[in-house]
């Protein structure tokens, strides 16, 4: 065990303790440098760094939105545990949230149904544990995003569930009359994010509530394929670890020249799954961003065609085994 380790406060063990379903008994702890931490419900952890370091920012950083994504949880367990170690100084107010406890514990994407989907006042048409939980979040965001004159961040990290010829990418929410940050856009080409992804309507994931709803830059970070815990080995999230170290810490990240500039897609089509019968012509493992040839048929649900029209076309996320009424996958085209 690391020195720092040993000092780290219990609710600095946000990830242990969500996981192994327990409530802390003290909700409050301090640190040595007088960082508050705050216990608010299961998964979710406010900290406050004392008034003299306060650099009006708010940062709301989620994982876990998926049970089965855990390459970003143990990036966030280990930005905490240096925060309660005293290792890490905030000087940003800060939201840790591990989205979907219950499904973080049996290793799955969801239990009743895809927590990602059931945001933006879609969890009130809904029932079932995850739709209160989408609820919670965007109560729990909506609080912590609430103070005025401050910036408002929030990356919500996930993984993907194949492979990705740009394993590192984006997702940029949209809201009516808002252009997307090149400033933002820059940070993430800095911190080693090959590609982001446009959006260009309303969305119903937990970053398009933030983004829509909180007035918040936010954005969904895809970090790799996901594993099981202990087995991420293999991703390289180094860049993104010091960015995310030096925003908590109110300083510029020190980072060398990204490798490859950032590559900008726009979402051509989402494609959904509109019955049982839908079909996906495409192979198990056909990575993220493969492209796709003009004029083939993609994916077919009855007498409904989904044939490539577009010129340069990727596929992300194809998923034939998504629930009835939900995208089984999206067509991007370069931007
Ligand atoms: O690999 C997959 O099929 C899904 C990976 C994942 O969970 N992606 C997010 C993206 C959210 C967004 O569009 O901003 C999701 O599908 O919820
Ligand atoms: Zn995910």
């Amino acid at each position: 065990m690391a020195a720092s380790e040993r000092y780290r406060l219990a609710l600095g063990r946000l990830l242990d303790l969500t996981l192994a379903g327990r409530e802390p008994t003290e909700k409050i702890q301090l640190t040595a440098d007088g960082t508050r931490l705050h216990w608010l419900t299961e998964g979710v952890l406010e900290v406050t760094p004392p008034v003299a370091r306060d650099n009006r920012m708010d940062l709301l950083l989620s994982a876990g939105i998926h049970g089965n994504e855990t390459a970003p949880m143990e990036l966030l367990d280990e930005l905490l545990g240096g925060i309660a170690s005293g290792a890490l100084r905030p000087a940003c107010r800060l939201l840790f949230m591990f989205g979907n406890p219950d499904a973080m514990r049996r290793g799955t994407r969801y239990v009743e149904q895809d927590l990602n989907r059931l945001f933006n006042g879609r969890h009130a048409q809904a029932e079932g544990s995850e739709a209160q939980r989408a609820n919670d979040l965007e109560r729990l965001s909506a609080q912590f995003f609430s103070k005025p004159d401050r910036a408002r961040l929030h990356y919500d990290l996930h993984t993907a569930l194949r492979a990705s010829a740009l394993p590192r990418f984006a997702l940029y929410p949209w809201s009516a009359g808002r252009e997307h940050s090149e400033a933002e856009l820059q940070r993430l080409e800095a911190a080693g994010i090959e590609a982001v992804l446009l959006y260009d309507k309303p969305g119903i994931t937990f970053s398009a509530y933030t983004y829509a709803e909180c007035q918040a830059e936010a954005l969904t970070l895809e970090l790799g394929q996901a594993r099981p815990f202990g087995e991420n080995s293999e991703l390289d999230l180094s860049r993104l670890r010091l960015l995310l170290q030096a925003l908590i810490e109110g300083r510029e990240a020190e980072l060398p020249p990204p490798d490859s500039s950032l590559l900008r897609f726009r979402v051509a089509r989402q494609v959904y799954k509109s019955s049982p019968r839908f079909q996906l012509h495409l192979a198990d493992d056909v990575a993220n961003f493969s492209p796709l040839r003009q004029g083939s048929l993609l994916a077919e649900d009855g007498s409904e065609r989904w044939i490539v029209d577009e010129a340069e076309a990727r596929i992300i996320f194809p998923n034939p085994k998504v629930a009835v009424g939900l995208r089984a996958g999206l067509i991007v085209v370069p931007a």
